[in-house]
């Protein structure tokens, strides 16, 4: 049975200031390093095995990745990695704390921004301290300056259909490392949820989630692993 295995990174250095991340590429807390190595122990020990592997092109979700495979003895496995996958573009709030923007704008504001279906951030201005249009991985992309869950799934789902969902109907054990927004859009995909359900979906970091695909590639219940 075609087995899907999604793990979101571990608590990277801006999930534990509370700061808005996107597309920022920061590293992994000890936390997160012990999350990531807690699910590749969990993945072995369960014998819930992946056989080839997705990522972003964001360390975060990178070392997540390798630091499970590593506990799981392979390391050896093919890896591709596409900027699709990355975390949801937070724009303008890319850098600042959740809190203080919270007591700037209303915590309705801040939870629009983070959870609305359809509305963005404000946009990131050119040239400022966040800004990648510099950085080498994204040579040739075109960035966004700000994305909402709605434009996510706009690339994260044809990336899906095109590069993944072919992958895993040939038999694989798919691993995806990402990211809590990337995610989101794919459980809402796979898991039916409506455009308004999905606000309340939050996906903890370093827990892995499975579906398992029938003969149809129609994916099961999404179940945590630590619950099987
Ligand atoms: O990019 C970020 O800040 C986090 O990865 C996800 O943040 P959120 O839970 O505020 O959407």
């Amino acid at each position: 049975m075609p087995t899907l295995i999604l793990v979101r990174h571990g608590q990277s250095q801006w999930n534990l200031e509370n700061r808005f991340t996107g597309w920022w590429d920061v590293g992994l807390t000890d936390k997160g390093v012990a999350e990531a190595k807690a699910a590749g122990r969990l993945m072995a020990e369960k014998n819930v095995l992946p056989t080839t592997c997705f990522t972003s092109f964001q360390t975060r979700a990178i070392k997540t990745l390798n630091l499970a495979l590593e506990e799981m003895n392979r390391l050896w496995l093919p890896v591709t990695k596409d900027w699709r996958l990355n975390e949801r573009h937070y724009g303008g709030l890319t850098g600042l704390n959740k809190q203080e923007t919270r007591a700037k704008h209303g915590d309705e504001q801040v939870h629009i921004w983070r959870r609305s279906f359809d509305v963005p951030p404000p946009p990131m201005e050119s040239g400022g301290e966040y800004d990648l249009s510099a950085d080498p991985r994204y040579a040739g992309i075109d960035i966004p300056n700000t994305e909402s869950l709605k434009l996510t799934i706009e690339r994260v789902l044809p990336y899906w259909e095109s590069d993944i969902l072919p992958v895993l109907a040939s038999g694989e054990t798919v691993i995806i490392s990402a990211h809590g927004n990337s995610l989101r859009a794919l459980v809402k995909h796979l898991s039916g949820i409506s455009d308004d359900d999905i606000t309340g979906l939050e996906i903890p970091t370093g827990a892995p989630i499975i579906y398992e695909f029938d003969d149809t590639m129609q994916p099961g219940e999404r179940r945590y692993l630590k619950d099987m």
